[in-house]
């Protein structure tokens, strides 16, 4: 991040950035600029809250029907694994959809904690987007705007140690269904995979860095410029890894559609058809209870 300020060297940054995004979907970024305390405080609240004894975290157990909450939420019927994972999925920003019922009061730093770490996160992820832009070709305010005021969700994983790993999944192979996702690990223990063609690729975490990947919702907006990953997660067979993901959502007037300013620009036909936001988030919810990785894109012929 600290390149893409650089006056000096934003230019060829940003084609970086722009290359990660189209050829990869996913990349790590590192001098971000969020305060290192609250990175710190972020991973040492989450890891205090899953090492609670069960019943306490069920204080905030997710409801039948609900996705906010304790629990296991991601077990896919089509695979044949356990997911072998823990999940505190919380609606973070705007402030107004929060519902506290489900945020931890147990570590007592929770909540102001994560209410700083979603705050910064916010801040970071439209940085980012207006680099974005200037890769696409269109005005930062484009592609801002449509992340803007739009529901930021954290989803908090513990994926405990097994000895079997070969017989479970951390979490089955998805793309994530907002528009950008940034991901922290609490701990080095690595498990996350990216898929590329028909391999899986293992990420390596870099210290201090956070892992950032090209949601279904921004594929569209670009209109398929920018793709999004598929990815899972393997657990480790001795240690316990623990992270932190935070979605970042995005709409145009409450459709998921192609940006017409980038349309415009490029004189490109739209490959994906305008949907609305609840729409999508339905069918991306439907490939992944079928274990259907990338088909869910309603891409035009
Ligand atoms: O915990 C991880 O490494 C990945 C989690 C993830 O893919 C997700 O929450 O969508
Ligand atoms: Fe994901």
């Amino acid at each position: 991040m600290a390149n893409l300020l650089d006056p000096e060297l934003s230019v060829s940054e940003t084609a970086k950035l722009g290359s990660a995004c189209r050829d990869w979907g996913f990349f790590q970024l590192t001098n971000h600029g969020v305060d290192e305390a609250v990175i710190q405080q972020v991973k040492d609240s989450v890891a205090r809250f899953f090492s609670l004894p069960l019943e306490t975290k069920n204080a905030v157990a997710v409801r039948p029907g609900g996705f906010q909450g304790f629990g296991h939420h991601f077990n896919a019927p089509a695979s044949n694994k356990l997911d072998w994972a823990e999940c505190l999925i919380l609606e973070t920003q705007p402030v107004h959809v929060r519902n506290m019922e489900f945020w931890p009061a147990n570590p007592l730093t929770f909540r102001h904690v994560l209410d700083r770490y979603s705050v910064e996160t916010t801040s970071l992820a439209m940085r980012l987007l207006g680099f974005m832009a200037t890769d696409l070709g269109i005005s930062q305010e484009t592609l801002q705007s449509a992340f803007r005021n739009k529901r930021q969700t954290m989803a908090m994983h513990h994926y405990p140690p097994c000895r079997r790993p070969e017989r479970v999944l951390g979490m089955t192979p998805h793309t994530d269904g907002f528009g950008l996702t940034l991901l922290l690990h609490v701990d080095g223990t690595p498990g996350l995979q990216v898929r590329r063609g028909r391999r899986w690729f293992p990420v390596r975490p870099l210290p201090g860095g956070l892992l950032v990947n090209v949601g279904d919702v921004m594929e569209v907006l670009s209109n398929g410029a920018y793709g999004s990953v598929e990815h899972r997660v393997i657990p480790h067979a001795e240690k316990g890894r623990t992270t932190v993901v935070v979605f970042m959502d995005a709409s145009v007037d409450g459709m998921v559609a192609p940006l017409p300013e980038l349309l415009l620009k490029g004189g490109e036909t739209p490959r994906y058809e305008a949907v609305e936001r609840l729409e999508f988030s339905k069918k991306h919810l439907k490939a992944l209870a079928q274990g259907q990785g990338k088909q869910l894109l309603d891409t035009k012929p």
